[in-house]
């Protein structure tokens, strides 16, 4: 087994359990010994006897890990027995970053589990998964958990016993955030490519546009401002008609350059996507750094996009889940070149679904989603509004197009003395 699962399973019982049910997170953990406490909430409902099944993706390739769980969901529905339920799970030590791994809990529905059984230790001698039973061998609320193969080097099986465990700090994807879902330097976007190499040939084609290196010093002569905001606040249209009235050049992010790729890479996991949108902010910076030396240049979307959608789509739950204000998580990446002034236009969410089916153009499934989960809309304008860097400003974005774009102007004129 793999240096990292020795590791990784030598810490097994310090491991806290998280299994999603109803979108609500129910912890537990497991333990050597066996203690008097109640069975946890996740067995709530399962049948005496029935058996229940977790499985984790692992690998010490985090690209393979990644794509792996991307797919996991489907493969198992596909093939396990009808009545199986499957919630999200993941595990994790708690504060140690980069100790997440993700996958499902199963609860085995049908009369008897043995098609379950044989399907998952198939899987299990296969694919990058860990996989446990759970069962409460004396049939009452004592649960024990059995890491699969069914026994240590020694032989002996190693049964754990199931307890309830409390509730972390912070959500448990915050852990694995930091250069997995969000990327604070250009060589931890370029390497996630790099790995890719095999797997996703366009990931060669986006590493020869990238700059020899990432800078974040910039002195040009002219501001660079970056428009931000959800879906249909009125960016395009705002950033166009900031262009025509400063005689400003229009950088769109991703740039122009990735376009041929971005459907390719917005169908992968959120490590590989994300370090996607990461590099087209370092190709965009270029772009502005050569830009303002000529004229004052107007951005739409940045690094704010990147990183609050990274963060919005890592958690789950209300913003209360999200990491506190001032965390690590909301700084801007040290060798990504600010711009002199970042407008985040907001906009009453009945106006902005009015505006978005109005808008010609299609939505991408992130926008989608945008409109049907509302927590997620509310995650991603809250992390918005958390990220620290550059000056930014919030404006209303609720009045006329022409009366946004003469309170922006004075803006613009006020904080960067245009
Ligand atoms: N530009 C950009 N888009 C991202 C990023 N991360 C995710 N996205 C997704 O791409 C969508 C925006 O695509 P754009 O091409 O900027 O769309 P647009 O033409 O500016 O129109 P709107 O974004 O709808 O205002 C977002 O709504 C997200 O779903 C990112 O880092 N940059
Ligand atoms: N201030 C505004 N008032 C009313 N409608 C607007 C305003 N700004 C933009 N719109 C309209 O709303 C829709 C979305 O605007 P758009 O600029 O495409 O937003 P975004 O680029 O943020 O998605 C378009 O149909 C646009 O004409």
């Amino acid at each position: 087994m793999a240096r990292r699962a020795a590791s990784l399973l030598s810490h097994w019982s310090s491991r806290v359990f998280s299994v999603e049910l109803d979108g609500a997170p129910t912890y537990f953990a497991v333990r050597e010994k066996r203690r008097g406490e109640d069975a946890p909430r996740v067995f709530d409902a399962v049948r005496r006897g029935d058996r229940c099944f977790s499985v984790l993706v692992w690998s010490s390739d985090r690209v393979r890990s990644a794509r792996f769980h991307a797919q996991l969901k489907d493969r198992l529905l596909g093939r396990l027995p009808a009545g199986c339920r499957l919630s999200p799970m993941s595990s994790f030590l708690p504060n140690v970053r980069d100790s997440l791994i993700k996958g499902y809990f199963l609860k085995a529905d049908s009369p008897s589990s043995s098609p379950t059984e044989r399907l998952l230790r198939d899987f299990s001698q296969r694919d990058p998964l860990l996989v446990c039973s759970y069962l409460n061998p004396d049939n009452d609320q004592v649960w024990t958990q059995q890491l699969w193969p069914d026994a240590d080097r020694d032989g002996t099986p190693r049964v754990l016993y199931v307890v309830p465990s409390e509730a972390p700090q912070e959500h448990p994807s915050t852990l694995n955030l930091i250069n997995s879902d969000v990327f604070y330097s250009f060589e931890e976007a370029q390497a996630v490519l790099k790995q890719c190499g095999d797997i996703i040939p366009e990931a060669a084609s986006v590493l020869e546009l990238l700059p020899s290196r990432a800078e974040a010093r910039s002195e040009p002569d002219f501001p660079v401002i970056v428009v931000e905001g959800l879906d249909a606040t009125g960016k395009t249209t705002l950033t166009q008609a900031l262009r025509d009235a400063l005689g400003a050049a229009l950088l769109p992010s991703p740039p122009r350059c990735l376009s041929p790729w971005r459907a390719r890479f917005d169908q992968e996991p959120p490590l590989i996507r994300r370090a996607f949108y990461a590099l087209g902010n370092y190709i965009t910076a270029e772009n502005m750094r050569q830009e303002a030396t000529k004229a004052p240049v107007i951005v739409d979307r940045y690094w704010h996009s990147t990183a609050a959608y990274a963060i919005g789509t890592a958690l789950s739950g209300p913003p209360s889940s999200l990491p506190a204000e001032g965390s690590e998580v909301y700084r801007w990446p040290g060798d990504l070149l600010q711009p002199s002034l970042v407008v985040v236009l907001t906009l009453d969410g009945e106006e902005r679904k009015r505006r978005l089916r109005n808008r010609a153009q299609g939505e991408t499934e992130e926008e989608q989603q945008l409109d049907h989960n509302h927590l997620f809309r509310l995650r991603v304008e809250e992390a918005y509004h958390r990220i620290r860097g550059p000056a930014c400003v919030t404006v209303d974005a609720g009045p006329s197009a022409d009366q946004v774009l003469q309170q922006v102007l004075l803006l613009i004129r006020d904080k960067c003395q245009l």
